[in-house]
């Protein structure tokens, strides 16, 4: 992004949030990867959608 910006291109980052970020050191929860995958795969179409929509709006 930082090269596409000084190359004069117009630059859209997007994020997925995959799972609950835990905060405490001693807490029983625990974040890991397969939430993550999970999650990520639960949204695969709805990002899909979401980004043809976009890049038609660029587009038009
Ligand atoms: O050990 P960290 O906090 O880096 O673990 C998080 C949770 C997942 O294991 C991984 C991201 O997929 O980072
Ligand atoms: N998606 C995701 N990435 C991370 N990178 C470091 N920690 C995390 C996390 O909890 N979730």
């Amino acid at each position: 992004a930082i090269v596409a910006r000084h190359c004069g291109m117009e630059v859209l980052a997007m994020s997925l949030i995959t799972n609950c970020c835990v905060m405490e050191f001693d807490s029983d929860q625990k974040a890991n990867h397969e939430e993550v995958l999970e999650t990520g795969k639960a949204r695969s179409k709805d990002m899909q959608k979401l980004i043809s929509k976009i890049v038609e709006k660029i587009a038009s």
